[in-house]
């Protein structure tokens, strides 16, 4: 037995989950008319509805004593003090400055790394000011219309999916278009729409060396030197976010126009540093700063906050419990706002690559679950399609909605029906509908005794699954900010419990050497025999579509 698993607190919620398995939380709401009172929080602008989870005080208490036995305080301070708790990169985790908005030093290696922040975040504003402005002109003179933003993973995640969130805040001036697929098919349908003497591109790579990146990059230079460019116009159309400046500057891209990062920033961790910056020409900076400095509200919240009255923590709290001790395989995310429908792709980066870990800390196999599926998609669409599953379905799905309470452009009827629809999803989930209940609905509709019985088993909903409600007036940059960092706050406390290092992410590495390794293969510059039967065959039928003719 792992540690965690031996632990007694661990032991106690195993009985704890054994004990309630039958219990329903129908029952709970009519045995209680307070629970739903007593069951919520309130931080940061969000505002959580939990009392539609399995959980009684009793389990609760149990949760968090787990968090207590883990030492969860300990490790939250390690992060935020700057320790190296990437333990595998030997590397410290500090997101958290990027939005330190206190007068607090940030030690890494015995420096403060405050004025470096501050002096990136100057940097950002002064080159989005003159963007906005015209006065960056491109080499003919004429001022920026398009920014192309080109990078993958958490170096397009969070910059697109924020930017998209708070498109009520978009500027007029520039439109930004975010590719990051090697599929030639993407950059090219965005390239070809524009004009390359309004361009600019940005190129996010926090290591500077992953090929998708680089080679969209390289498609815009041919692009831009094919339509009339000049290897010399390239520094007014080319900038780059990376914190390998060796590399960005070999590559081409002039030294004043490469916007820093630090290897202490995570790639999924990192829309907070410069690679926010296509948010900021997006938005205007002051929107982007306003979202930072949300997290950093919530970053004090979870600091400050005691473990029952703190969001990230009592999240993370169920999350362990319906993955640990009700076998959850995923999670399902459903921000019921058009504008917020990109978070479940967000948060899947940031939860299943953190997270999606089969050893300890200290190398050992883990015997127990560790980070779960994250998926979802906005509402109401979902309800039309894959709710059906989570309502019916054999597993339990926790889920997560969430609502704005006020949104922008909006006749009140259609957000009088979304709301409902949430609220109500929710519900169902819940209460269910009993056999019972679904048979005495069949009264009357000319069915014999057995065709009632069999029509009402397929009609019957268990309910009794898990969701939070997660509220906020409406998404400023602010409230988004506080709510994506709440979510990574979520996933460092379940890898707390866990024991994992949620900062690593070693297991997309053998993927890339192997592509790598392919493409010699597809190019005719690596031997047949060095790959597997299956591999061959799938080159040489990919080699023979794509023969000369
Ligand atoms: O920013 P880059 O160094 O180009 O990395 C982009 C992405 O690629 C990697 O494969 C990682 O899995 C991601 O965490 C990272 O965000």
């Amino acid at each position: 037995m792992s540690t965690l698993t031996s632990l007694p607190q661990w032991q106690a919620l195993n009985q704890i989950a054994a004990s309630m398995k039958d219990a329903h939380m129908r029952d709970w709401f009519k045995a209680d008319p307070k629970r739903a009172e007593k069951m919520q929080l309130e931080a940061c602008g969000i505002f959580l509805d939990y009392s539609k989870n399995r959980v009684n005080e009793h389990a609760l208490g149990a949760l968090f004593d787990l968090a207590r036995a883990c030492k969860l305080d300990d490790a939250r301070d390690a992060m935020f003090n700057g320790e190296q708790i990437n333990s595998t990169e030997g590397r410290a985790v500090l997101h958290t400055a990027l939005r330190n908005f206190s007068d607090s030093p940030v030690m890494v290696d015995g420096e403060d790394v405050m004025p470096e922040v501050r002096a990136t975040l100057d940097k950002i504003r002064d080159f989005t000011a003159l963007v906005h402005s015209g006065e960056h002109k491109g080499y003919t003179g004429k001022s920026v219309k398009h920014i192309v933003a080109i990078g993958i993973g958490g170096s397009f995640l969070g910059p697109k999916i924020m930017t998209e969130a708070l498109k009520p805040h978009t500027v007029d001036t520039v439109k930004v278009h975010f590719v990051a697929n090697v599929d030639g098919c993407h950059i090219h349908d965005v390239l070809t729409k524009l004009d390359h003497e309004e361009t600019l591109v940005v190129m996010s790579s926090k290591s500077f060396t992953t090929q998708e990146t680089l080679q969209n990059t390289l498609s815009a230079k041919a692009w831009f030197l094919k339509s009339g460019g000049t290897q010399e116009d390239i520094a007014k159309h080319f900038v780059a976010v990376s914190s390998n400046v060796k590399a960005a500057t070999e590559f081409g891209i002039a030294e004043d126009n490469i916007f820093p990062m630090w290897d202490w920033v995570g790639g999924r961790y990192s829309l907070w540093s410069a690679i926010g910056l296509p948010i900021s020409l997006a938005l205007g900076f002051d929107n982007f700063k306003g979202l930072l400095e949300g997290a950093f509200d919530m970053d004090t919240h979870f600091k400050t906050a005691p473990l029952e009255q703190n969001l990230p923590v009592l999240l993370g709290l169920l999350g362990v419990w319906y993955r640990n001790f009700f076998d959850a395989q995923s999670q399902v995310l459903l921000p019921y706002y058009h504008y917020l429908r990109g978070l479940p792709a967000y948060v899947q980066q940031l939860d299943m690559e953190s997270n999606g870990k089969q050893v300890t800390q200290g190398g050992e196999a883990v015997d127990y679950a560790t980070g779960p599926i994250i998926w979802g998609s906005e509402g109401t669409n979902g309800q039309h399609s894959f709710h059906q599953l989570i309502h019916q379905g054999s597993g339990v799905i926790p889920a997560d909605f969430m609502l704005p309470l006020n949104v922008p452009n909006q006749d009140d009827t259609h957000h009088a029906m979304l709301a409902s629809n949430c609220f109500g999803q929710a519900q169902a989930l819940m209460q269910g509908k009993t056999f019972d209940e679904c048979y005495a609905d069949l009264e009357g509709k000319g069915l014999d005794e057995a065709q009632r019985t069999r029509l009402a088993a397929h009609k019957t909903m268990p309910g009794n699954k898990p969701s939070n409600t997660l509220m906020f007036d409406s998404l400023t940059p602010k409230t988004l900010g506080a709510l994506v960092a709440m979510y990574e706050h979520k996933v460092f406390v379940q890898g707390v419990i866990w024991n994992l290092n949620s900062f690593d992410q070693w297991g997309v590495e053998l993927g890339k050497v192997l592509g790598n390794q392919v493409l010699a293969g597809i190019q005719g510059n690596a031997e047949e025999e060095s790959f597997d039967a299956s591999t061959q065959q799938l080159i040489a039928r990919f080699r023979a579509a794509n023969a000369p003719k």
